[in-house]
């Protein structure tokens, strides 16, 4: 499903603060399957998931999609797979205060043009499967933490991506709420989706709904002495 070939990213190429973050990671995703993204604070996870969900691109090596090469493609291109392809759920999860969550989640479909009518329906009724349909006309600073945990993986949902991209998703969870996580990618899984989480928590990367563990370490793969 996404195929990464000797991706290495450098920062700040050129200055003295020159960085280099990713140092050739080639690495196969599966499609259905869950991978979770391990390592040090500072080994590469989130430059790497940046890159592969097409919001950053590597300073070498190339990335595939279902087999089509998608590092060399111009911008506008690059927007349109990550609307249609990717669902993201950041650690800090970007909703917007001051409007409702049944906005927040509808948000992203926007560009995509949909009628109004089908896709509140849709929200609606993704809101429901996540236990959220008494809220749905709460503002985001109304929720707590974790109904709005709840409401950032429902608006990751709300194009019906096939590859969902979570970058620490239980970093503020309580565990009843992260075994709660647990079971949303379970339904990911079952849904044929393909999951890609970064996790330090023992409690996600040894969880049994994860199909592979991959450890980075100084923007390597651990035991990769290449
Ligand atoms: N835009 C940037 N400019 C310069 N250096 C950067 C930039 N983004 C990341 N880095 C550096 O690249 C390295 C990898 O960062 P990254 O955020 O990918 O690590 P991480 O494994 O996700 O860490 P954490 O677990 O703490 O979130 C770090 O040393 C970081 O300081």
């Amino acid at each position: 499903m996404i195929e990464l070939v000797d991706i290495r990213k450098v920062f700040n190429s050129g200055k003295p603060s020159e960085y280099s973050a990713l140092n050739g990671i080639s690495l196969n995703l599966g499609s259905n399957k869950v991978t979770v993204l391990t390592g040090p604070s500072g080994s590469g996870k989130t430059t790497l998931l940046s890159i592969i969900g097409c919001m950053s691109r590597p300073t070498s090596g190339r990335v595939r999609l279902s087999g089509r090469e998608i590092t060399s493609l111009p911008e506008r291109f690059l927007t349109e797979i990550r609307r249609k392809t990717f669902g993201f759920i950041f650690q800090q999860h970007n909703l917007i205060k001051g409007i409702t969550a049944l906005e927040n989640v509808m948000l992203p479909a926007y560009p995509l043009g949909e009628r109004h009518g089908p896709l509140k329906e849709r929200a609606t009724h993704l809101l429901g499967r996540l236990g959220l349909s008494h809220k749905a006309q709460s503002r985001i600073e109304w929720l707590s933490g974790g109904e709005a945990q709840r409401v950032a993986i429902v608006r990751a949902l709300i194009n019906d991506p096939s590859v969902i991209i979570a970058d620490e998703p239980t970093a503020h969870l309580d565990t009843q709420l992260s075994h709660r996580f647990l079971d949303i990618v379970e339904r990911f899984k079952s849904d044929g989706k393909t999951v890609l989480i970064t996790s330090h928590d023992p409690l996600v990367y040894k969880a049994g709904v994860v199909d592979e563990v991959v450890h980075l370490r100084d923007g390597r793969l651990e035991g990769d002495t290449s």
